[in-house]
């Protein structure tokens, strides 16, 4: 299978503007971190959660986390669900890639997204995040991670996507590519 690495590493490699930083980061052969984010779409609404602590606390966002070592990325992905919002999906499907180089993170971020329209459960507040419905038109991106906007429209069309994002001090978008 081909390395989540390989098509980021060549997308920066022929962007002529990646910052260097990136370059650095992503070519240096680095373990990735990998995580887990779930989308549940209903056809005309997302559901989100409040991030109430930790990583992207205050940012609206949907539901995730480390992969534990032993477990795949996708029950990564079921588990998390459960974890923050009090449901499980019926229908998870693989939506798309995102690779994050932090310039003040040790390792380069693989998020990987899946999206559901069915669920068993009803959303509840946990600890970490209080879930929200928003309609597709009224999704709340000025509460959100800045890469949020660029692949959303990918997600809500069903379109698989990878993209590569390049951040400073954590939240600034300084670069990005959609592959
Ligand atoms: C940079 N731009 C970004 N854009 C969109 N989503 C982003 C993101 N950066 C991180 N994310 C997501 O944020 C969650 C953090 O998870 P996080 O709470 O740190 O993980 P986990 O629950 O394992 O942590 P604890 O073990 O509780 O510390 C996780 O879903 C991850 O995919």
């Amino acid at each position: 299978m081909e390395s989540c690495t390989d098509w980021a590493v060549q997308a920066v490699q022929q962007n002529g503007t990646a910052s260097e930083f990136v370059a650095k980061i992503l070519t240096s052969g680095m373990k990735r971190k990998l995580l887990t984010l779930v989308m549940i779409n209903d056809g005309s609404r997302v559901l989100l959660g409040y991030k109430k602590r930790g990583f992207g606390a205050g940012y609206y966002n949907g539901f995730g986390g480390k992969v534990e070592p032993g477990e795949t990325v996708r029950e990564a992905a079921q588990r998390e669900l459960v974890e923050e919002a009090c449901i499980s999906a019926q229908d998870l499907q693989e939506a798309g890639v995102l690779v994050f180089a932090f310039d003040d993170q040790p390792q380069p971020w693989e998020v990987h997204v899946f999206a559901a329209s069915s669920y068993v459960g009803e959303p509840a507040e946990t600890d970490e995040m209080r879930p929200v419905w928003f309609a597709h038109e009224e999704v709340p991106f000025d509460s959100m991670w800045a890469d949020d906007p660029i692949w959303y429209p990918y997600l809500l069309r069903q379109e698989h996507f990878r993209g590569v994002f390049a951040f400073q001090q954590t939240t600034k978008l300084v670069w990005n590519t959609m592959v």
